[in-house]
């Protein structure tokens, strides 16, 4: 029998207006969030900043106490979780242990009174997309992670639902296998065209599945934006920390494009810092913007503490003269020359134009940090 990939396109989905209290805690303030249909998602946050309360929101197991929830255009607060047209995947994969593949992938279809030809049919193709198909018989137990995960996409994937919710789906996995799943996952989602949320406190996850990334901190949405705007236009000092590694260094504004830095030398930034003269600011610079120079005007002093290779680049770690830790990273390509623990090196900013300007104060972001984890 011949199936379409899917009957149905994805779900749009519209959050406006969204909070959600337990008792005194409010998990959730003032959510706005509009997906299109197709879209992938990734929800993405310290522990405990909410993605879960979205995450059971929007698939019906929780009621908001505020705002709408929208399916195509129509409300569905009122629409029980089985109503939704949502397949889930979890990170426990929770599969049915006594069933076999086959049967944990037909369950849905039987759930809804498919016809018999049509149920194997559709499993078949499920399984065969999941590259699961001679795995058929065999049980759950019977199978690796990487393959229990691929098992609980295909039946997610079978009752062609409008909207795949995967909560931490990786996360048992181990470190090598999970970015083959993430790249086969993605790309078996885009086919299917379906719009899907993954919720995820892993950066690099984020950043390598999603088309965009909603950031939360305590409740709030803090940007929304694809991976490489998240990555080089931060809106804030915490989304500069918090997806991938910065170095945040302290300095005072001294003309409109100047900033002295407390680490010795005054920066051209070669365009408005767009804060009065005076004003302390933190500038975040990447690790691989920064490179080992020469003794120049505007070249960064520090001392070196360690080198670490990682594979295809090598981390060092400099201190300033007002007690900074820099880290540069480097590709690891012969013929670069190691820097000496102890020795004093100049450190260059290589585009100054991707480095960011926050007015928070440096000292103050961490206490911040550490008060609200
Ligand atoms: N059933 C509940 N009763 C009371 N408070 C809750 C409940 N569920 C969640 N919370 C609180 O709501 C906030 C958001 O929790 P949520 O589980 O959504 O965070 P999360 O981002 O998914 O965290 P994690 O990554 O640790 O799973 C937290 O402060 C949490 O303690």
């Amino acid at each position: 029998m011949e199936l379409a990939l899917s009957d149905e396109r994805g779900h749009s989905l519209d959050l406006k207006g969204i909070g959600h209290a337990f008792g005194a805690t409010v998990a959730l303030d003032e959510i706005n969030l509009t997906v299109a249909a197709g879209e992938l998602i990734a929800l993405l946050g310290p522990s405990g900043c909410g993605k879960t309360t979205m995450l059971q929101i929007i698939a019906g197991f929780l009621r908001p106490s505020k705002g709408e929830v929208r399916f195509d255009g129509a409300r569905v607060e009122h629409i029980p979780a089985n109503r939704r047209r949502i397949g889930m995947v979890f990170q426990n994969y929770a599969l049915f242990p006594h069933l076999t593949v086959f049967e944990n992938v037909a369950y849905g279809l039987r759930a809804r009174k498919t016809a018999k030809d049509v149920v194997a049919a559709k499993v078949e193709q499920m399984l065969g997309l999941a590259q699961m198909a001679s795995y058929a018989r065999r049980l759950p137990g019977e199978l690796s992670g990487g393959q229990q995960q691929r098992v609980a996409l295909a039946r997610a994937l079978a009752i062609d639902p409008g909207l795949v919710l995967l909560d931490e789906p990786f996360s048992a996995l181990d470190k090598n296998l999970r970015l083959d799943m993430q790249i086969e996952i993605k790309s078996l989602l885009k086919t299917f065209g379906v719009t899907s949320i993954i919720v995820t406190h892993d950066q690099e996850e984020a950043l390598s599945m999603a088309d965009r990334i909603v950031v939360l901190n305590r409740g709030r949405i803090e940007q929304i934006d694809s991976p490489d705007a998240l990555y080089d236009q931060p809106a804030s000092l915490f989304i500069s920390s918090f997806i991938g590694h910065t170095n945040l260094l302290r300095g005072t504004v001294t003309e409109t494009d100047r900033v002295q830095l407390d680490a010795g030398p005054e920066i051209d930034l070669g365009r408005s810092a767009q804060r009065r003269r005076g004003s302390p600011v933190t500038l975040s610079v990447r690790p691989e913007n920064i490179a080992f120079g020469a003794e120049r005007p505007g070249a960064i002093p520090v001392t070196i503490r360690a080198t670490v290779p990682l594979g295809a680049i090598s981390v060092t770690e400099g201190i300033t003269a007002s007690g900074e830790a820099v880290k540069i990273s480097q590709a690891r390509a012969a013929g670069i020359a190691k820097a000496q623990v102890g020795e004093t090196a100049w450190l260059a900013i290589s585009d100054i134009s991707r480095v960011s300007v926050f007015s928070t104060p440096v000292d103050e972001f961490s206490q911040h940090q550490q008060r609200s984890v």
